[in-house]
């Protein structure tokens, strides 16, 4: 190389590698307040978040740290000139605007659909708003609506609450009524056993092989040679759960590393990966596979009757939409385990008023039986262990946000909806002392019926499932769940004190929000 090559080489390389460092410095939009040390960095505030968020295991937390710290409740986070500003919105009523009311200027964000592209680009949650996506949409909508969700759904949830009952009823046993259990686990199970036969029509028997083992234990007779008649179903839930596993392990990469695109595609080109990538794609295809011929089967039955009547598991509602759309086309502090006056309540409400007898109630009385403070113990419930940290959304149009003390000068939308909640919302009584789990705040007095205790669904702005055309799909049947669990499960057990070594309401942030610990000591009722 003559000099002159090299020293135009070196010249070209200095000048890309200082552009470079001055991208690697953020630049913050006007108006919207900041860290002021963070622009005289390179990496601005991204390197702190993430460590903060590998230190408290909950990255969505440390991004709202930026705007606490700032005592404002909007901030911009500022990364690299190279990315995209992003902006933490900590006001429930503009962010329920947003989400709500003003679907035209706000999309999905790229933010949370890169979790979901590596493993499942097709689905709903990693794509942004087009009209396939809207057509997508439509073909699962009917498996969310309240006849199913009580016909088919509630039957299969309560039948796993059932199982979830014998196997607690089990190990309270097995401890003796003196030491607690962890039980995270086993609420996923139920909720796979539950979900499994609700969306594909098949019993997975998760629950049943642990009420197995742990009669094995007591008995010492557990035959482990014996025949398995869900060791198939076993072996799908076992791929389902090590998706989840890679799900989180993506999410992991995503929330701490500085450089996520990278940490995504060492994760894609792990021969690991790759493996069970195909592994749980034949599954997937195999379940499918399944689903399809039962629908055939049922068809086959159906004859000129109702279709619907025969459909017994979410995916014959979609395969028969499929078919006719087709034919017509060509921070908490509080532990509500430790408030013995609540849990005690919310007993006598169930036991007294709704279902009497000794008999634990059908799906069909839980799901039907109003029970203000049933309902208004499953809202507080997802208002307080705030499943997803963050709800991210991009802007489509430009668009502005008015975070605002005074009223005067929010956005119309938001003030007309204030102006609806008639006991103030946040401003009034059901605002107080929001890191509490405080079940009442979602209950009022409806005078016109002699001022009976009536749920009250906008008492606050409830933000646990999002919001608007993308807020979560499975809202409906996720409630119900939690109806049915909560119920059965106060109903059969008296949940007594924890001991303060796991009586935590810590949690850590994966794909969702979860406890670090989640114990019970139970005594059988
Ligand atoms: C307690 C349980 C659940 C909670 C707290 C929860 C929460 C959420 C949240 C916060 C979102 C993002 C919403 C937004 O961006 O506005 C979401 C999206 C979604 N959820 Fe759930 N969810 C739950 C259960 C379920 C269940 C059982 C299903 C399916 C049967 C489901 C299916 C979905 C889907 C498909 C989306 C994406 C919707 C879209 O992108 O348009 N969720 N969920």
């Amino acid at each position: 190389m003559t000099p002159t090559a090299y020293l135009v080489l070196s010249s070209v390389t200095v000048l890309l590698l200082s552009y470079i460092y001055y991208k690697l410095h953020p630049t913050p939009l006007p108006s919207i307040p900041y860290n002021l040390s963070a622009p005289r960095r390179a990496f601005g505030d991204l390197r702190a978040i993430k460590a903060q968020g590998r230190l408290i295991k909950e990255p969505s937390a440390a991004m709202f740290a930026v705007a606490k710290n700032l005592g404002s409740p909007i901030a911009q986070l500022l990364l690299t000139s190279f990315s995209s500003p992003i902006i933490v919105i900590d006001d429930p009523r503009e962010v329920e605007d947003v989400l709500v009311r003003r679907n035209r200027e706000f999309d999905r964000s790229p933010l949370t659909t890169r979790f979901f592209q590596p493993m499942l680009p097709a689905c709903t949650i990693a794509q942004l708003t087009t009209p396939a996506l809207r057509a997508q949409k439509r073909l699962w909508s009917d498996v969310m609506s309240n006849d199913f969700l009580k016909r088919v759904v509630a039957p299969n949830i309560r039948e796993a609450a059932r199982e979830l009952v014998e196997l607690w009823g089990l190990k309270a046993e097995q401890a003796g009524g003196e030491q607690p259990f962890e039980v995270g686990v086993d609420f996923e199970d139920a909720a796979l056993d539950a979900i499994c036969v609700a969306v594909l029509g098949l019993k997975m028997g998760v629950t049943r092989g642990q009420i197995d083992k742990v009669r094995g234990e007591m008995t010492g007779g557990h035959d482990s040679e014996a025949e398995d008649p869900f060791a198939d179903t076993r072996s799908s839930a076992a791929i389902l759960r090590k998706t989840l596993k890679y799900l989180n392990d993506i999410v992991d990469a995503g929330f701490t590393s500085v450089w996520p695109e990278f940490a995504f595609w060492r994760i894609r080109m792990s021969p690991a990966y790759r493996r069970f990538k195909k592994i749980s794609d034949n599954e997937m295809q195999r379940l499918m596979a399944g689903a399809c011929e039962r629908f055939q089967r049922l068809e086959a039955l159906d004859g000129e009757t109702a279709g619907e009547e025969l459909d017994t598991c979410a995916m014959d509602l979609v395969l028969r939409r499929e078919i006719i759309t087709a034919r017509k086309t060509g921070e908490v502090k509080s532990d509500p385990t430790r408030d013995p006056a609540m849990l005690q309540e919310l007993l006598l409400f169930l036991l007294a008023a709704a279902f009497p007898g000794p008999e634990l109630p059908s799906a069909a009385d839980i799901v039907n039986t109003d029970i203000p403070y049933l309902d208004a113990v499953i809202e507080e419930t997802v208002r307080v262990v705030a499943t997803a940290g963050i709800i991210a959304r991009i802007t489509v149009v430009d668009t502005e946000v008015l975070v605002a003390v005074r009223e005067d000068i929010r956005s119309a939308t938001s003030q007309a909806a204030q102006a609806k909640r008639t006991r103030g919302g946040l401003d009034g009584d059901s605002g107080h002392d929001l890191h509490l789990f405080e079940p009442r705040r979602w209950l009022t007095r409806d005078e016109t019926q002699g001022g009976k205790e009536v749920f009250d669904a906008f008492a606050l702005p409830a933000l646990g499932f999002g919001g608007g055309l993308r807020g979560c799909f499975g809202k409906r049947l996720a409630m119900q769940e939690l109806r049915i669990l909560i119920a059965l499960l106060v109903l059969k057990f008296e949940f007594l004190p924890l001991p303060e070594k796991v009586a935590s309401m810590e949690a850590e942030e994966k794909l969702f929000r979860r406890p670090k610990t989640c114990h019970v000591k139970l005594r059988a009722l």
